[in-house]
């Protein structure tokens, strides 16, 4: 594909790299001639090309958080094109390089801010139609998640009235993370782009659907058999090995009714419970915590220092953690990272998912709390007497928080008559 760029675009721009291929054109960064500043261009070979369409979607979707910002769009003789925020790799590219799949603490971060990205569409009337791993970028923050691509976006709901229930469509977006009802020519509505998200979060955690397998065969083909394994699968089957709330989540979008606004609220909290219940990182990135823990120190000294574990590791500055070979220190180290890491963020992400669960206004339970605590098992309040008349602690669970004062600056505790509110 040759494409001659008229002077109108590139008056104050220069093209350094292609960043990307679509269905009808390609992605490029774009170097302000004067600026410091890079923007994406995507360019359609068709004039009326689909991304005028799409910038105008994106246009209605400006100022959302994790949606790319638009700056221009337009066609000349030759195509059309729109200049957007240049963003990151794909989540796509990332899982390749985290070996083909992420870790749990991962997909729970990513799911929590992909629910939160397609609220904000829903809300402002859009289905998105294409969810796959390829539409979602990270920014220049590399633990900001964008959704892209709103190339097959449709409105749902016009003068505030849904669109109707239809059968026959034809089929839209991607196979591979398509609903079951996009593959059987039901419209498409909110549901379906939550369908599409749960076989995302499956996809992360595994690396693999089982009807991945069948990629090469031609596009109707290729559509029907993924849907017969689809279809035909048992959802315990497609979901083993992962936390039971993946399950719920899929039997959750798959009964959604045409119309039925979905609770978001739900479903996030159904990862919230994972984060909680598995004691992970409140917000972990496999493509930015291994990448630090493998590389910033690099000598055994660098990382004893870290660690304050100089006493068991000798002394010295110029080996390479790399070059010490069948000793697995590499792995012994990275796993005592893990371990204090684990260990310093227990504390915090409780006491930040109590608050996050107050704002869905929960109230604090304190099992929830004192997980194992059998002197606490018959409160359902935790406050300053039930802390004072307590042998063990909060300190005494978790060493973090180390004193009273800390715990209770933590879950920011405020008196409520005579309970404690935490919020
Ligand atoms: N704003 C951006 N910044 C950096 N890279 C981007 C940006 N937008 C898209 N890309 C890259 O370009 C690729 C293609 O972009 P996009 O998916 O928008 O095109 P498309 O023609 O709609 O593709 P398809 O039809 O295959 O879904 C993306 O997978 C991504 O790698």
């Amino acid at each position: 594909m040759q494409i001659e760029f008229d002077k109108t675009i590139l008056e104050r721009y220069y093209i350094k790299d292609e960043v990307g291929t679509g269905s009808f054109g390609k992605v490029y960064k774009l170097q302000h001639l004067s600026k410091n500043k890079s923007f994406a261009l995507k360019v359609d070979i068709r004039q009326k090309g689909s991304v005028l369409l799409e910038a105008k979607i994106l246009a209605d979707l400006q100022g959302g958080l994790g949606i790319p910002k638009l700056y221009k769009y337009g066609s000349t003789d030759q195509f059309s094109y729109m200049i957007v925020e240049l963003l990151g790799p794909t989540l796509n590219k990332l899982l390749k390089q985290c070996k083909g799949k992420f870790s749990l603490a991962t997909v729970v971060s990513i799911m929590l801010q992909l629910i939160t990205r397609i609220e904000y569409v829903h809300k402002k009337g859009y289905l998105h139609r294409d969810l796959k791993p390829h539409q979602v970028l990270v920014g220049r923050n590399p633990k900001m998640i964008y959704l892209t691509d709103f190339g097959l976006a449709r409105k749902f709901e016009v003068n505030n009235y849904h669109i109707s229930f239809q059968n026959s469509c034809p089929r839209v977006g991607n196979a591979t993370f398509s609903s079951l009802n996009n593959h059987s020519g039901v419209r498409q509505s909110r549901r379906d782009d939550l369908e599409s998200i749960a076989y995302m979060a499956l996809y992360f955690l595994k690396g693999h659907l089982p009807w991945q397998s069948i990629q090469k065969l031609s596009s109707n083909t290729k559509w029907q058999n993924i849907f017969q394994i689809k279809s035909h699968i048992n959802i315990e089957d497609l979901c083993v090995g992962s936390p039971k709330e993946f399950s719920i989540l899929l039997k959750y979008c798959r009964n959604l009714k045409f119309e039925e606004k979905p609770d978001y609220n739900y479903i996030q909290s159904l990862f919230l419970q994972i984060q909680q219940r598995e004691n992970l990182y409140e917000s972990f990135y496999d493509w930015i915590e291994d990448e630090k823990s493998l590389r910033s120190p690099t000598t055994i000294c660098e990382f004893s220092q870290s660690l304050s574990i100089s006493n068991n590791i000798p002394r010295c500055s110029t080996i390479n953690v790399e070059n010490i070979a069948g000793v697995g220190i590499k792995d012994e180290i990275k796993e005592v990272i893990n371990e204090k890491r684990r260990k310093k963020s227990r504390a915090k992400t409780q006491a930040q998912s109590i608050m996050k669960k107050n704002r869905m206004r929960h109230t604090l339970n304190i099992e929830a709390v004192e997980q194992g605590d059998n002197q606490l098992s018959s409160k359902n309040w935790f406050d300053e007497s039930t802390y004072n008349s307590l042998d063990v602690t909060p300190k005494n669970i978790y060493p973090e928080i180390r004193n009273r004062k800390a715990w209770f600056g933590a879950v920011k505790v405020k008196k409520d008559e005579d309970r404690c509110k935490v919020f």
